[in-house]
């Protein structure tokens, strides 16, 4: 029922390419074959690689179907045109940006999460649950729940609801620095509930901005760099991990929330700061009530005044 539900959202096209991510034993791997579509089975077990390879050989389907026994993660997917997973939880955030970023990009991706997880994929401004995974995802992609999956559609039943979403990325990709936008938007998040006035007077705050802005300053300066070649500078970003791993989910970071007060330089770059938040009326603003286009619009605010995020 729920693999026939999953088939019919996906809107599989005939000459669709399938790849199918921690396919098991192959339920839903029979159903597509018999659709006649081409699968490609990513699964990390090799038992169920096993059990799979033995029950789809010497079957008429047998050559349509390609199975890559690997961990989705580190793997180099081919190309497809919809991507269907039924995954470990654990795995649901690196896979989600492992498939925004996936080129070409595909068309849409029908993938069963955790409840929780799957509603701040999809939360909007002024929602409880909008957060940076939020912002980011839904800026790379349309993302819409389908349907609710409760625990008891499985035998034992989980400890937790789940939700199949939809992912469709968005074609052309944005054309936006990916680490400008995700360290400007780790910076809002530091406390959703924030004015980002408060958030970006804070100390810490402050003094990683102005120390990507004296290093691009001097760069400039220097060697008349453009800031648009500066991805080999070493500039600073807030928890300098790369996104791919990250869920978005840690909204209200644990962090120092010291106002910036001192004299000369410090409070010089505040005044900046400041003065690009009051411009656009920002200052009394947060994020968890911010639209994308407002965020971008911030973003180039800043960017124009020289403050950068990465
Ligand atoms: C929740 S089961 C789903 C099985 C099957 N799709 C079903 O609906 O019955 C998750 C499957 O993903 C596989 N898996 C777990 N981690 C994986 C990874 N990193 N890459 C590829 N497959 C993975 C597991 O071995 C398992 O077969």
């Amino acid at each position: 029922m729920l693999v026939d539900t999953i088939v019919q959202k996906a809107g599989i096209k005939p000459t669709d390419t399938i790849l199918e991510i921690g396919p098991g034993t192959g339920n839903l791997t029979k159903k597509l074959l018999e659709a006649g579509k081409m699968v490609i089975a990513v699964e990390l077990d090799p038992r169920m690689v096993l059990e799979l390879q033995r029950r789809f050989q010497g079957t008429p389907f047998s050559n349509r179907l390609k199975v890559i026994q690997g961990d989705v993660l580190k793997t180099d997917l081919p190309y497809f045109d919809i991507c269907v997973a039924n995954i470990p939880y654990q795995i649901s955030s690196p896979l989600t940006f492992k498939l925004l970023f996936h080129q070409p990009a595909f068309r849409c991706a029908i993938i069963m999460f955790q409840r929780e997880f799957a509603m701040r994929l999809v939360a909007q401004p002024g929602d409880n649950l909008y957060c940076r995974l939020s912002v980011n995802t839904q800026f790379y992609a349309r993302v819409s729940h389908l349907l609710k999956v409760g625990r008891n559609n499985f035998r034992p039943p989980p400890k937790v609801d789940s939700s199949v979403v939809r992912i469709e990325p968005r074609k052309p990709r944005p054309e936006v620095n990916h680490k400008e936008w995700d360290g400007f938007i780790r910076i809002c998040f530091i406390r959703k509930n924030k004015t980002l006035g408060s958030i970006f007077k804070q100390k810490n705050v402050l003094s990683l901005l102005e120390k990507n802005y004296k290093t691009l300053q001097a760069l400039q300066d220097s060697q008349n760099v453009s800031l648009s070649g500066n991805d080999d500078m070493e500039i600073a970003r807030l928890g300098d991990e790369s996104m791919e791993m990250d869920d978005g989910m840690d909204d209200d970071m644990d962090m120092e929330c010291d106002e910036a007060e001192g004299e000369g330089e410090v409070s010089e770059f505040k005044n900046k700061v400041i003065s690009v938040l009051k411009e656009g009326k920002f200052e009394e603003q947060r994020a968890s009530k911010l639209s994308q286009e407002s965020f971008l619009t911030l973003l180039s605010m800043f960017n124009k005044a020289g403050i950068h995020f990465s």
